[in-house]
């Protein structure tokens, strides 16, 4: 069965094309019935209230909760950590719904305003074991999320350094590093409960598929679809060292 790609907001193009290069088809995923088409979900990044309102207007948070607790593999990247969360701060007057099931609290705009974004080389050693590559992975890092905290059985895949000052009062990161602290303690950007993957960052706007190449592999792990459906022909190695063609524009 194919990947679905929530598509109500945000990144899901990019993402369908990373999954293309793999030669996997990702499903765009509108309405809550479409998701019995697709044995694993991913949910983009974006901004996550606009998308958790859309989610609502289409009905969509019971089959996504569902999709959740039956084990099927869920990612969501930066708006779509956010939703998967069981708990988020930060948020607007209000709050927003979240899909819940992994177990953290993130703060939705931990590293600042949009202003802030950047990009870092992060180290992924989980990553780099299971599917080769470089030692470090480029994290686009766009008004991103940052895991406050993570309750039991869950992995940490990836931190990034900051202040300490920013840890313990989580404000901006970049306003504290202006001002010259020592980076001494990391945030966690990555993590894995199970069936359920999260990062803070947007590995669909890098040429670099691994991440991708590593959720299509929990996919098999749960058996959740055949072997032959998901693991794409070429290696992950083979498509970042070969440049195949890509039809959007990703940090090269
Ligand atoms: N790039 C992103 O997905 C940003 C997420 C944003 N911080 C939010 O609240 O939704």
């Amino acid at each position: 069965m194919a990947v679905g790609v929530l598509a109500l907001q945000g990144s899901f193009n990019e993402h369908i094309s990373a999954l293309s290069r793999l030669g996997v088809k990702g499903v765009e995923i509108r309405k809550p019935e479409q998701l019995q088409n697709v044995s694993s979900l991913i949910i983009p990044g974006g901004e996550s209230t606009t998308m958790a309102k859309l989610a609502e207007y289409h009905n969509m948070f019971p089959a996504l909760r569902e999709f959740v607790k039956m084990g099927k593999p869920v990612w969501g990247t930066c708006a779509g950590l956010i939703f998967l969360a069981e708990k988020a701060v930060g948020q607007k007057t209000g709050g927003q719904e979240l899909v819940g099931g992994l177990n953290c609290t993130v703060n939705r705009n931990y590293f600042g305003s949009q202003i802030q974004s950047f990009e870092a080389e992060l180290s992924v050693p989980k990553i780099v074991s299971q599917e080769g590559g470089p030692e470090t992975f480029r994290g686009v890092f766009i008004r991103a999320p940052a895991v406050l905290e993570v309750g039991p059985g869950v992995e940490v895949l990836a931190e990034y350094p900051v202040p300490s000052a920013n840890v313990l009062y989580s404000s901006s990161a970049v306003q504290i590093q202006e001002e010259n602290a020592v980076p001494e303690k990391k945030v966690i950007v990555a993590v894995k409960q199970g069936n359920i993957l999260g990062t803070a960052f947007h590995p669909e706007l890098t040429a670099d598929t691994r991440w991708h190449s590593y959720f299509l592999k929990m996919a098999n792990e749960t058996g959740e679809a055949s072997s032959s459906s998901l693991v794409p022909a070429v290696g992950v190695n083979a498509a970042i060292g070969e440049r195949p063609r890509i039809d959007l524009p990703v940090f090269q």
